[in-house]
Parts: C-alpha cells; sequence; structure tokens
C-alpha cells in the first residue's frame, strides 16, 4: 500500500483565516474499517506508520503545507443521521473537534452538492466528529450560503484557577480549564503582560507550550488531553437592547505543539462561553460572545440550552458559533513514497 505515487485532490477553504484542507476521496485501503469516526481515529493513532497519518503529513507538512496547516479527511458518518464524518488532521496528528473545520465543512457539501439545501433558509449538515455529532446550519440567500452556525457538543468548564508555574520565568499563573469537544486551559493574556497581537505570537507559541507542559496530566480530562491554551483579551461590554449585552473579547489559540489559530477558534470559543457560563456571564439566549482572533477576524457566539453537565460545579451548554467560510483553491497534490523527503518536513 502506498509504494506507488499516486495523485490526491483537495478543497482548500479557509475559516476566518484558518486553513481547512478538505479531502474527500482517499486511496483505497487507507481508512481504517472501524464503523464510527472516534474509532477510526483512535486506530490510525495506535498504529505505527497508518498510510492516512503518512497522508496527514503529505499534506499538511511542507511542501504541500506547513507547520499551521490544517485539514479533514471525509469518512461515512456512524450512522445514516449524519450526512458525512471527518477525520480533523493539523502539524502533530488528529484531533477530537474542529469548529472552523466544521463551519468549512458546511460550506463545502453544500458547493460539491453533497447536501441538498434550500435555495433560501436554514439548513442543517450533519457531521460525525470524533467527540461526537456537531452540525453546521448553513443560512442561504438565493443558493448561496452566508454564514454557518457551528453547533458544538455540550461543552463545561471541567475547573477553576489551576496553578501553574512557567519553567522560564517561575512566574505563577492560574488557568481555568474547559470542555469544547476538546479541553483547552483558559486565562486572560494579562497575567503574562501580552495583548493578544500578531507581534506578540512567537511568544504565545512559547508560553503555550510551557503552560501545557506545566499543566502535565491535570488537564487530562477521560480520553481527552490537554489540547489547546487559549489567551484571551477583555474589549468591553455593549448593550444589544434593553437586556442583552454583547460580550467581546480577543483571543489567541495555541493548539497542539505550538501551532496558532488564525480564526477565533470554534471550539475554543464554545470552552470561553462554558467558563462565561459558569462565571454568570451568560446563559441560554442571554447574551452574546463576539469573539475576534489574533488577525482580527471574529465570530459571534451564544448558547442555545442548559444541558446535564458531567461536572458538579459547572454548568454544561450547547453554543453555537457564527462565522463564515471561503473557497480558495483546489489543489491536485502527487505524493511519491519514494521522494527524498516523502512524507514531508517541518522546520518548527
Ligand atoms: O476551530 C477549531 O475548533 C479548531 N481550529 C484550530 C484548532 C481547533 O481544532
Amino acid at each position: 500500500m502506498a509504494s506507488a505515487p499516486y495523485w490526491i485532490e483537495t478543497d482548500d477553504w479557509h475559516t476566518a483565516g484558518e486553513p481547512f484542507r478538505v479531502v474527500e476521496k482517499l486511496p483505497p485501503g487507507f481508512l481504517p474499517t472501524a464503523s464510527t469516526v472516534a474509532q477510526r481515529r483512535f486506530d490510525i493513532i495506535a498504529a505505527t506508520g497508518h498510510p492516512l497519518d503518512q497522508l496527514r503529513q503529505s499534506l499538511c507538512h511542507e511542501p504541500r503545507g506547513h507547520a499551521d496547516m490544517y485539514g479533514g479527511f471525509i469518512t461515512p458518518p456512524n450512522d445514516p443521521g449524519a450526512a458525512f464524518g471527518v477525520l480533523f488532521w493539523h502539524k502533530d496528528g488528529f484531533s477530537t473537534a474542529c469548529g472552523h473545520g466544521t463551519i468549512a465543512l458546511g460550506y463545502w457539501a453544500i458547493a460539491k452538492g453533497v447536501v441538498k439545501a434550500p435555495e433560501n433558509g436554514a439548513y442543517e449538515v450533519v457531521i460525525d466528529v470524533p467527540s461526537g455529532r456537531v452540525a453546521a446550519t448553513m443560512h442561504l440567500v438565493n443558493g448561496k450560503a452566508i454564514h454557518a452556525d457551528f453547533i458544538n457538543v455540550a461543552s463545561y468548564q471541567i475547573s477553576k484557577g489551576l496553578q501553574v508555574v512557567i519553567p522560564s520565568s517561575q512566574k505563577e499563573l492560574n488557568v481555568d480549564l474547559a470542555f469544547g469537544g476538546a479541553v483547552y486551559a483558559t486565562l486572560n493574556a494579562d497575567q503574562v503582560g501580552l495583548k493578544v497581537e500578531p507581534k506578540n505570537v512567537n511568544e504565545f507559541i512559547k508560553l503555550g507550550r510551557e503552560i501545557k507542559a506545566s499543566l502535565g496530566t491535570r488537564a487530562h480530562y477521560g480520553k481527552y488531553d490537554c489540547y489547546g491554551v487559549i489567551f484571551f483579551d477583555e474589549e468591553g461590554e455593549e448593550r444589544t437592547d434593553g437586556q442583552d449585552l454583547l460580550i467581546k473579547q480577543r483571543n489567541v489559540t495555541v493548539f497542539a505543539d505550538g501551532q496558532i489559530d488564525r480564526s477565533p477558534c470554534g471550539s475554543g470559543t464554545c470552552a470561553r462561553l462554558a467558563v462565561l457560563h459558569a462565571e454568570g456571564r451568560l446563559g441560554p439566549k442571554k447574551n452574546t460572545l463576539r469573539h475576534r482572533s489574533i488577525i482580527a477576524t471574529s465570530f459571534e457566539a451564544e448558547i442555545l440550552e442548559e444541558t446535564r453537565s458531567p461536572i458538579v460545579e459547572f454548568p454544561a451548554s450547547i453554543p453555537r458559533v457564527r462565522g463564515t467560510a471561503q473557497l480558495y483553491g483546489k489543489m491536485s497534490f502527487y505524493i511519491d513514497p519514494a521522494e527524498e523527503i516523502y512524507p514531508g518536513f517541518l522546520l518548527r
């Protein structure tokens, strides 16, 4: 398998600046035979040199990608209740959740005719992902998608005020842990004396790695380890009408091993909603979060409904994150396992 050269077609989208490379057709024999997306992910991770992991590296790493590339392999759904499944990937492996990818996949499914949406109105593209069943609710006007709502799995805070010590400075920080399909550590960027701005990106990468290492197994939650560290700035609040508040925050999410989300991070936004919910600043259909990214793109998010929480101290809810995606290319990649640098390389 995969000893002969082959071609792979991709549709390359971005959501609020974050890339999402969609691979619809996999070479025969590459997809694990397990019947669920979650199990296929485990099977790939458990194997050494799995062909889908080699393909991930070929498409994500240089020369076809870069250290901040992201994408997904389309798979069958777990059952006919979803339109399809997806295995999300990034430079270090396969993730459990990806909001920006779910938004991009909603657009992709409509653009490719994978689903038959009406010309006008809302249409739910249901997708099986490793953390569960999610949806991209597409809003269409004259056959064109104008925005997508990422409806995630139940999200909730896991713990509050965990203390970490940064090895390089011996500085003590307090972080909250929250689940949004993946586990995130979140902290106000003022704790590290930085503003969420592009010029500080290398500092955030370094600190993200240090915080994750310092948390160690304290940030593991069931089968989930700590996926990312979210640094946020408060950007004020506005009253939208007599009742509701628009809470404005800007964040940078450092995920996997030092990868930077250009978007406001869909699953990370759900984790932030969970923390704001626990703090009483948001509730079901009460108040909205405008979440800006490091490159100043934004998502708008709210809590749709409260749900049963597995963590007694904190509430759980189903979040909705609204964003847009754009197609920026269609690629045809040639992959030759005999090539000197196969399956690719990274410089950081
Ligand atoms: O939007 C998200 O949820 C994803 N973006 C990169 C890191 C996360 O998986």
